[in-house]
């Protein structure tokens, strides 16, 4: 697991070496969700390993933001299993939460916390040690510093979706989850997060992602899963975007 405050480069190359093993850290089998008449999601087969990046990539409604969820045990399957270490994904599970970080597509944040007040809590809850200074840390690489005292409603949609982002990197994680975290960032920030991905890569961190921009994919994922209609229609390295005519 990534340990909040240790700098990239010092727990890059111990969690690198300890992670030899290929064994998908998320197991996703025959995973489909129905909404009712709709089927959103159509039976797939994911696995997430640890230091790689998968990308979920496809149009509004393709079912990324579903598939994403079932992933992270906000939403379970209406068929096939998805497992976290062999532990069925549920976030009501304290092993998984402790484990999984989600930067999602909803923002919630309390009105009356600043800045700061959130990253410690989050902290707080998650037993980080010295987490002073690594929230110090993660504010400025976030470019949040001059925002730390200062409410949630003070703040800009890009600074809002760095806090989003910030709350996932103040705790320890092995798999984070992301739904479309280049939304609302400027170029340079987005120039920055796909440094900050590759980089929890190297930490030996699993990295899920939605996206619409193949920008980041080709910056940061290893296998990219185009979703249309809630159905896979390409999947494979990069490259397949080149492949896929549904692309914009
Ligand atoms: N709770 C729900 N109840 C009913 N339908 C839902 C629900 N959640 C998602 N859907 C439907 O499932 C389909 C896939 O939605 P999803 O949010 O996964 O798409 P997405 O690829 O993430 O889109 P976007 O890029 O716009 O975020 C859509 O048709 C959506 O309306």
């Amino acid at each position: 697991m990534v340990d909040a405050g240790k700098s990239e480069a010092e727990s890059g190359r111990e969690r690198g070496a300890a992670r030899g093993g290929k064994q998908p850290l998320l197991r996703l089998s025959g995973v489909g969700r129905r909404f009712g008449e709709r089927q959103a999601l159509h039976p797939l087969d994911l696995d997430v390993t640890a230091g790689t990046c998968t990308a979920l990539f496809g149009h509004n409604g393709s079912g990324k933001s579903t598939l994403l969820r079932l992933a992270c045990g906000r939403d379970k399957p209406t068929v096939g299993t998805a497992l976290f270490e062999g532990r069925p994904v549920d976030e009501d599970d304290p092993q998984v939460r402790a484990r999984v970080a989600v930067a999602g597509d909803t923002v919630a944040f309390y009105p009356d916390l600043t800045v700061r007040e959130h990253l410690e809590l989050i902290t707080v809850a998650h037993d980080v040690a010295d987490a002073d200074g690594w929230i110090d840390q993660v504010l400025a690489d976030r470019r949040l510093s001059g925002h730390a005292h200062q409410l949630p409603s003070a703040l800009s949609s890009g600074q809002t979706q760095a806090l989003q982002l910030a709350a996932a990197l103040v705790r320890p994680r092995d798999l984070l989850v992301l739904d479309e975290p280049e939304q609302r960032l400027d170029p340079a920030a987005r120039v920055r997060l796909a440094q900050l991905l590759r980089g929890e890569k190297a930490d030996g961190v699993a990295l899920l992602l939605a996206t619409h921009q193949a920008e980041l994919v080709h910056a940061v994922a290893d296998h990219v899963v185009v979703l249309e209609d809630g159905r896979v229609r390409a999947e494979g390295p990069p490259d397949v975007l080149h492949e896929w005519d549904g692309g914009t």
